[in-house]
């Protein structure tokens, strides 16, 4: 052009060579095969991390979720912990799966960590909304909660001491959608005891106590995490839904009263949830706009229904549904929702009790 003057550039930024998009994700193309084998079927969920795919896996001949981590540094690195643990996993458990999702293999792709997983089916959550979130019976809860607890007690387990940080409806998915197998999945935020790296763990609903008030934690946050899933299965909503941390803490002490005077006094943030009364107690925090149950007023047995019937009153007269056996899951919910991390139910524990002993094996007590 006259006087030198260039056109404006308007090359586009190409993405890794345009095989990525914008948010650093592989762009997904049906049909094409990653190392001539793993033959692309569609997306079949998004996350932080990236996207997960339905893939053919042409050696083995059956279907395949491929976890295409996005091309970006933080997300490589934190995928690298998540098969590093599936690893340490599958060679720890021997032949039985207690419950956590097998990892078949990890390649890269075009600058993209990809994680071959089985394909499993929907997560409790779509359960939870296929029963318009009026939550699924007491049985098949119980039959979750039996799975869940062993694969707890294996994580648990000594060589392994891994804590799962991020376990919630969404994270457990059934195996078959006719059958109530079910497996956890995404080990993307997880570590090992003793490589606690962050305080902002957990989804708000299912956050223990201890982490709202960033103090130490442990394995017990799996433990609470998974006291909140089961109330949730059973009565179809979130039993704690805060909007934010200090809802979650106050929407906590609705239910279960105001938490051990140790564990605020160790917090270092306890004045964003609580003030001094003039007689030297803890109080909640008032929240401008917000009406909360006095402290423990919030019975647990009003919400799961234990003396009207069930949730709703919807259970009332249901075989499986008696009086007793809603007096046994109160009494085991109550034990894993316990503010005291050391004083919360162990997996193993959870599972000696009554709320898991057959009929038969009842009366052979009482006799
Ligand atoms: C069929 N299906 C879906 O329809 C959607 C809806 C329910 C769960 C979804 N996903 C993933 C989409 C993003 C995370 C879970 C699914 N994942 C899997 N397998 C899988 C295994 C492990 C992991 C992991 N470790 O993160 C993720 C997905 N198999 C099936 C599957």
């Amino acid at each position: 052009l006259e006087g030198g003057i260039k056109p404006p550039v308007t090359r586009k930024i190409l993405q890794n060579n345009g095989y990525d998009d914008v948010n650093h994700d592989y762009v997904i193309c049906v049909g094409e095969r990653f190392l001539d084998r793993y033959e692309v079927h569609g997306l079949i969920g998004k996350g932080s991390f990236g996207q997960v795919v339905k893939a053919y896996d042409h050696v083995e001949q059956t279907f395949v979720a491929i976890k295409i981590i996005k091309n970006k540094k933080p997300f490589f690195m934190q995928a690298q912990v998540e098969v590093k643990l599936l690893q340490l996993m599958k060679c720890h458990e021997g032949d039985v799966k207690y419950g956590i999702v097998s990892l078949k293999c990890d390649f890269m792709w075009r600058s993209h960590l990809c994680l071959v997983f089985e394909l499993l089916s929907y997560n409790l959550y779509d359960l939870l909304r296929k029963s318009n979130f009026r939550g699924v019976s007491l049985s098949l809860t119980r039959k979750f909660a039996q799975q869940l607890l062993t694969s707890l007690m294996f994580l648990q387990s000594r060589d392994l001491q891994v804590i799962h940080c991020d376990l919630k409806p969404e994270n457990i998915l059934l195996c078959n959608p006719k059958k109530s197998n079910i497996k956890i999945i995404d080990f993307g935020s997880s570590c090992q005891m003793g490589q606690q790296f962050y305080n902002y763990i957990q989804s708000r609903f299912y956050r223990a106590p201890e982490v709202i008030l960033s103090l130490p934690y442990d394995m017990a946050i799996d433990m609470w995490a998974l006291g909140a899933i089961l109330v949730e299965m059973h009565t179809g909503e979130p039993l704690f839904c805060g909007s934010d941390e200090v809802d979650q803490l106050n929407k906590i002490i609705e239910v279960l009263g105001i938490p051990p005077r140790k564990m605020i006094e160790q917090s270092k943030k306890w004045n964003k949830f609580f003030l001094m009364t003039p007689d030297e107690q803890y109080a909640p925090l008032p929240k401008p706009g917000k009406k909360y149950a006095l402290p423990g007023a919030r019975l647990l047995d009003k919400i799961i229904g234990v003396e009207t019937g069930g949730p709703g009153g919807r259970r009332l007269h249901e075989p499986g549904h008696s009086h007793l056996d809603y007096i046994k899951f109160r009494d085991l919910i109550l034990k894993m929702l316990r503010f005291e991390p050391g004083q919360r139910l162990t997996p193993a524990e959870a599972l000696t009790h009554s709320f898991f002993r057959k009929p038969d094996e009842m009366t052979a007590l009482e006799a």
